[in-house]
């Protein structure tokens, strides 16, 4: 069964004549596990799906379903609600917590959902993602590979139905985002985490289980 189902996804900004089809028709499915890359030259609409895809935003028309649930209709408030316990996020920017350590971090969002945390699974996500050493220190005191793999950390936490990144090594060099990216795929292997993530970088379609490209809103090929 797909754990996200997209079906005649519109997004459209502004009026006529001046309207933006940002998504344009777009129809997916993502099977539970699946490990997939989403990408497009700039203005394509890569954001907008992702945005779509985690409840960030609502369509202009179509419907998007994650883990059974319709969610193109819900509130602000439901959507809310909905983002925290099935959504993980992860952005260029790492949007990691100041005066929190790592640990603090990663459970934060258990425990704002009001969640026991489960130590076993935390640690063991810390442990994969070699953050053991780091636990007790702040975010400052990182380097901004570290920074990610926080961030990253803190997505898979809470078992979402789908992890979302949104050019997770943007601020990256080379090398540090070769790194962050086979963290990424050898986290959705063993967690069989399903994630989602747009990505100028080539090297993913060689660690991607499927590569989508958007073009004017739509999807122009898909491959695997
Ligand atoms: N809030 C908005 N209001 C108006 N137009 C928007 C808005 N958000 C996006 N757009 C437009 O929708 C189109 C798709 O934007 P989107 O950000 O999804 O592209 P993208 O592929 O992610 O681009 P990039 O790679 O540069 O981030 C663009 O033409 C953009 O200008």
């Amino acid at each position: 069964m797909p754990v996200l189902k997209v079906q005649h996804l519109k997004k459209y900004y502004g009026k006529e004549p001046n309207v933006v089809r940002a998504l344009d028709g777009v129809d997916l499915e993502i099977q539970e596990g699946e490990f997939v890359a989403v990408v497009g030259t700039s203005g394509s609409g890569k954001s907008t799906l992702l945005h779509m895809l985690g409840g960030l935003d609502t369509p202009t028309s179509g419907k998007v379903t994650v883990a059974g649930r319709d969610i193109s209709g819900m509130t602000d408030e439901q959507l809310t609600i909905f983002r925290r316990r099935n959504v993980g996020f992860v952005f260029q920017n790492y949007n990691l917590v100041p005066i929190l350590n790592v640990y603090e971090n990663i459970v934060l969002p258990i425990e704002l959902d009001g969640n026991a945390v489960d130590q076993g699974f935390v640690d063991s996500i810390i442990e994969t993602l070699g953050l053991g050493e780091k636990k007790s220190s702040l975010p400052n005191n990182l380097s901004g590979g570290q920074q990610q793999r926080v961030a990253i950390a803190r997505a898979l936490a809470t078992k979402p139905a789908i992890l979302l990144a949104d050019e997770p090594t943007g601020n990256l060099d080379s090398k540090t985002s070769q790194d962050v990216l086979g963290v990424l795929k050898m986290t959705s292997t063993k967690f069989h985490q399903t994630m989602v993530m747009i990505t100028h970088n080539e090297q993913i379609a060689q660690l991607a289980d499927r590569v989508i490209q958007i073009e004017d809103g739509k999807i122009a090929t898909e491959g695997r």
